[in-house]
């Protein structure tokens, strides 16, 4: 079996202080995994370590059969785009441009070009934006710039996306909403990794796992008749 991503052993410390403690995990193509655990229990570091945002204090991590801990910062930099889609806590859009252009950022170093452009109006009207295509992220709503910043995520169909807490702050038919197109992103063969509080969300996922005190536990779901 070809995983997507492997993490193996991978640690993390800052300073003294452990966060992460010898994880592991693997992603299948077109499987979702759902990480849960306490607030500042360090869901978002693993994230960003998985997503070469971040260095581990040691343990490896393996993208699209790639051990990206040997690479340098250039071809780390090209494996982190060619392979994840972010949709981060915050949104960090760029101020100055519109909705659709954010959305369209990405395919801006790809010749994407018009097929990029009917995506990313398609994705936001998916969304419920299409009367907010030409809005700036000053003049959005908490909600309304986490589903901008998921259709950029989205855009160019990446192989792994990694999704921190994507449904905060948005109201129970867009977070279905949301939820709906992040899942069905897998049926393509894309992995899915998301960390949430949830539980709802978590359990929508194929795999469900639980950080404790530094270390990745594999939850069991109960199966009710
Ligand atoms: N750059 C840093 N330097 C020092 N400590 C850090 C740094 N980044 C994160 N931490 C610490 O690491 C711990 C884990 O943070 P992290 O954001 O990964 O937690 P989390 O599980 O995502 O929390 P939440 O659910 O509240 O978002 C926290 O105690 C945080 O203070």
């Amino acid at each position: 079996m070809k995983y997507l991503l492997e993490v193996r052993e991978v640690s993390k410390s800052y300073g003294e202080e452990r966060i992460l403690d010898a994880v592991s995990l693997v992603l299948e193509p077109g499987k979702s995994l759902a990480i849960t655990g306490q607030s500042g229990g360090g869901k978002t570091t693993l994230l960003s370590i998985i997503g070469l945002l971040q260095q581990a204090t040691s343990g490896a991590v393996i993208v699209d059969g790639c051990d990206a801990g040997g690479l340098e910062p250039s071809r780390q930099a090209a494996l982190r785009s060619a392979c994840f889609g972010f949709v981060f806590q915050r949104a960090r859009l760029i101020h100055s441009l519109t909705a659709l252009e954010n959305v369209l950022v990405p395919a801006w170093l790809t010749r994407a070009g018009k097929a990029a452009e009917v995506r990313a109006r398609e994705l936001l009207g998916r969304f419920g934006l299409e009367e907010r295509l030409h809005y700036r992220p000053q003049e959005l709503s908490i909600g309304q710039l986490r589903r901008v910043a998921l259709a950029r995520a989205l855009l160019l169909k990446p192989k792994v996306i990694l999704a921190d807490e994507p449904t905060n702050d948005l109201d129970p038919a867009i977070a279905a909403e949301v939820a709906d197109c992040l899942l069905e992103t897998c049926g393509s063969g894309a992995g899915l990794i998301l960390v949430t509080h949830d539980p709802g969300l978590a359990a929508r996922a194929d795999i469900n796992l639980h950080l404790q005190q530094g270390c990745l536990f594999e939850q069991r779901r109960t199966v009710h008749a």
